[in-house]
């Protein structure tokens, strides 16, 4: 039986934050996609209408949701071209995961493409949004309720440092177990990068055929949050074991939040530019897409080359790519580079995102707040996760971790914060 009311330290405000949470994420979600739509589409106004429940609650909805799950999870049990270890857990073992993510976004590429040129009408997905987007929160909710059912019966070394307070409303919220599989299919390691990630840019590409049909063929500016956003879940799924290391995969449980995030706010808040872009078309010139493109390729320069400078570095330190960098030592036994990407600032794959964030809003003009909303919300959420990290990394590593500190002292920003 999983022990209750562990001494952890509440995260997001302990249970009161967890409950408005869990509220205020889906009210945010249907705001914005009823907001993207209106002609006015602005973000701090009130939504143009309340949609009823018949709007919402679709059953054919669900169904499609689920047949979109059930699609992924086959592609997740089709062979991998490999099989990679996770990080060391607290009973000395480690899980084993498929790394076949990026054959799952090729196969449903061609499968969404037989499925077009055999007359399925992808370009109605807009149109859908609404139900869609209901019946994934229903989903969500439900299939995090079945986690935390789940959790009861798990061992203690199964559960997650955090989401074990014991109060099931901030439980529930951040997830008790941290790795719930059944057999070998690991549900948040699934969720984080599949169905979530691939809807995303399957419904930005409906958005792109809609746009066609509409006005005779897409804008630039819907082509290249297309392009910036495919890249973006491309290199995801590519680099998929470096999923492996981040706070997700080794910290949190599995609850609400992730699954809400992952199969919910992911797809459908993800793709608000380019839902805003069908309904406000916006002119965009030559020189300006150079620009903007330029701004995206330097973002995903320093995304890439930190990620992956540090995934190189836990995996083998002795790598020629990072063994000549200099490194402080800790009492784990594990390292800390000071030098490269991880001696500007001490997140810079956080810098690398935010920049990419605004390349993805800048194609959408200046006129309207709205798509600049992932821009604000991602730097809302990497300064609470920056500090989140801050508090574990101090500690996991003590006085190391100060010594890091003083050595680079911006967190994401150079000279700025
Ligand atoms: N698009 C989106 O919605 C989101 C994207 N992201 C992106 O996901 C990626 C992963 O982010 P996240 O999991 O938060 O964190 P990181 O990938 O930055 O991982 C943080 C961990 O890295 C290790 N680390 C920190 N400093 C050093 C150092 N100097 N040398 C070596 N190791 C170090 C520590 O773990 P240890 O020492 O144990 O290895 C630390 O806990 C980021 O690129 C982020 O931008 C994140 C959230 C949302
Ligand atoms: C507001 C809310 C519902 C919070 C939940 C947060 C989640 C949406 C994000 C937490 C960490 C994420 C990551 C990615 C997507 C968003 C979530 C799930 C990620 C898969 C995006 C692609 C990147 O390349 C990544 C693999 C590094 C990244 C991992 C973290």
């Amino acid at each position: 039986m999983a022990p209750q009311g562990s001494q952890a330290e509440l995260e997001f405000g302990g249970p009161l934050g967890a409950a408005a949470l869990l509220l205020l994420l889906p009210a945010t979600m249907f705001h914005l996609l009823l907001v993207a739509r209106s002609g006015p589409a602005r973000l701090l106004g009130p939504p143009p209408y309340l949609p009823e429940l018949e709007e919402l609650w679709r059953p054919w909805a669900l169904l499609l949701c689920l047949t979109w799950l059930g699609l992924q999870a086959a592609l997740y049990l089709l062979p991998a071209r490999k099989v990679a270890e996770g990080q060391e857990l607290k009973d000395k073992s480690r899980l084993r995961y498929p790394i076949n993510g990026f054959q799952a976004l090729v196969l449903t590429a061609l499968l969404v493409g037989l499925g077009v040129s055999a007359g399925l009408p992808l370009s109605a997905l807009p149109e859908m949004l609404l139900p869609l987007a209901f019946a994934a929160t229903l989903t969500a909710f439900i299939f995090s309720l079945l986690l935390y059912l789940k959790a009861l019966v798990a061992p203690a070394s199964a559960l997650a440092p955090g989401g074990n307070s014991g109060n099931p409303i901030y439980d529930f919220f951040l997830g008790r177990e941290l790795n719930p599989r059944i057999c070998s299919f690991d549900f948040k390691y699934f969720c984080e990068l599949r169905p979530g990630l691939i809807g995303w840019v399957l419904i930005n590409l409906a958005l792109l055929m809609q746009e066609a049909e509409l006005r005779g063929s897409p804008s630039l500016a819907m082509w290249l949050v297309n392009g910036f956003q495919l890249l973006y879940v491309g290199d995801a799924l590519w680099h998929e074991e470096a999923v492996l290391t981040t706070m997700d995969i080794i910290h949190d449980g599995f609850g609400f939040m992730l699954a809400f995030g992952d199969l919910a706010w992911v797809p459908f808040t993800y793709s608000l530019q380019a839902q805003f872009l069908l309904y406000h078309p916006e002119p965009l010139g030559l020189p300006l897409a150079s620009v903007i493109c330029l701004i995206n390729a330097v973002g995903y320069y320093i995304f890439r080359g930190a990620n992956s400078q540090k995934n190189t570095f836990r995996k083998n330190p002795s790598d020629p790519r990072v063994a000549d960098l200099e490194t402080i030592s800790t009492a784990t036994g594990r390292r800390l580079l000071v030098s490269g990407w991880w001696g500007m600032v001490r997140h810079p794959n956080y810098l690398g995102d935010l920049i990419m964030a605004l390349a993805w809003s800048l194609p959408c003009g200046v006129s309207h707040l709205l798509p600049y909303f992932y821009l604000l919300y991602f730097t809302a959420l990497l300064v609470h996760r920056e500090a989140r990290d801050e508090q574990q990394c101090l500690q996991k590593y003590g006085l190391a971790w100060h010594a890091y500190c003083q050595r680079v002292p911006y967190r994401i920003v150079p000279y700025i914060y």
